[in-house]
């Protein structure tokens, strides 16, 4: 289910700290102040100092312990590495009461495993987002935990809307999930790169290959989302009979691009139940 009409603001609903402040915090923080929350209303768990000033100075927003994140908040936001959760859980757990939520954004972490280890009546969203949130073009995908109410995920959701688009799914397809939206944008950088270098070995300049493939993405992802239209078909209207795209699909076939897509997504898939496990 997609989210209902996204507020451009999320809906005021306390104090939200987010912990652990790397390439997924902080592509939260920025989207969360962007979409309109003040700075007050946001508390940051951040352990290096020279990180803790950096995020003070860029955004404005107090830097403290993560004891004390928790203490503050009414949403507690877990942007650490899966490996970090237990030991990041174990340590807040003392400070979390009943009613306050516990957002988790890590790969293959379970609402079971954080359940276990925060008090009874706390509720427990699982999230899997992704970076293009830095550009609000972000895809977030919700599931609640045993105690999450229909207000808890819709506040997730509005927390997440205002940096994308978000859908609401059964937990048990969260690791497919991470292993599409969560990872997917490495995939299509990737691609990129590599078509980058192909332009360069053709005899482009490389600005010139950058500029080519950049627009050639954002163009045929516009279109998708756009038009609607199965990629099937728009990508038979660009393959002329006999022309230069069937020869040059006929060598992804060849050396097994489509079969490389399907055995990396589900090692994704794999990796992300290992680190839930
Ligand atoms: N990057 C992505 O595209 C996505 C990431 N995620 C999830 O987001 C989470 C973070 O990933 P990512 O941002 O890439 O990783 P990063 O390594 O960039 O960020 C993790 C951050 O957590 C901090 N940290 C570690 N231990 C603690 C602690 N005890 N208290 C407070 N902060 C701590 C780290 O600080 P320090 O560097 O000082 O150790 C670091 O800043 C992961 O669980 C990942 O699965 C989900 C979707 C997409
Ligand atoms: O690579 C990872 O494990 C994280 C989760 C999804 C994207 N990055």
């Amino acid at each position: 289910m997609t989210a209902p009409t996204t507020p451009a603001t999320p809906a005021s609903t306390g104090t939200t700290a987010i912990v652990g402040a790397g390439v997924m915090g902080e592509t939260l923080l920025s989207g969360l102040l962007r979409a309109g929350r003040s700075p007050a209303d946001l508390v940051v768990g951040e352990k290096r100092p020279e990180r803790a000033r950096e995020l003070t100075e860029r955004y404005g927003v107090a830097v403290v312990d993560n004891l004390e994140a928790a203490r503050r908040a009414q949403t507690v936001a877990l942007v650490v590495k899966p490996q970090d959760m237990g030991t990041v859980l174990e340590q807040i757990a003392p400070e979390l009461r009943p009613g306050q939520l516990v957002v988790s954004l890590a790969a293959g972490i379970t609402t079971a495993f954080v359940e276990a280890l925060v008090p009874a009546g706390v509720a427990v969203v699982r999230v899997m987002p992704n970076t293009p949130a830095l550009v609000d073009e972000g895809m977030a995908a919700v599931s609640g935990g045993t105690h999450a109410t229909e207000e808890n995920l819709a506040e997730v959701e509005a927390l997440l809307s205002a940096t994308g688009k978000v859908l609401r799914i059964p937990e048990a397809q969260q690791d497919a999930v991470t292993a599409i939206s969560g990872s997917g944008p490495a995939y299509l950088f990737f691609v990129v790169e590599s078509m980058i270098e192909a332009g360069v070995h053709l005899g482009l300049p490389r600005a010139t290959a950058t500029d080519l493939v950049v627009q050639t993405v954002v163009g045929s992802a516009t279109m998708l989302r756009e038009t609607g239209t199965h990629p099937t078909v728009l990508r038979e209207q660009v393959t002329s009979p006999a022309g230069t795209t069937a020869a040059a699909l006929r060598e992804l076939e060849v050396h097994k691009v489509r079969a490389a897509f399907l055995a990396a997504m589900e090692a994704a898939r794999n990796r992300s139940r290992e680190l839930g496990a």
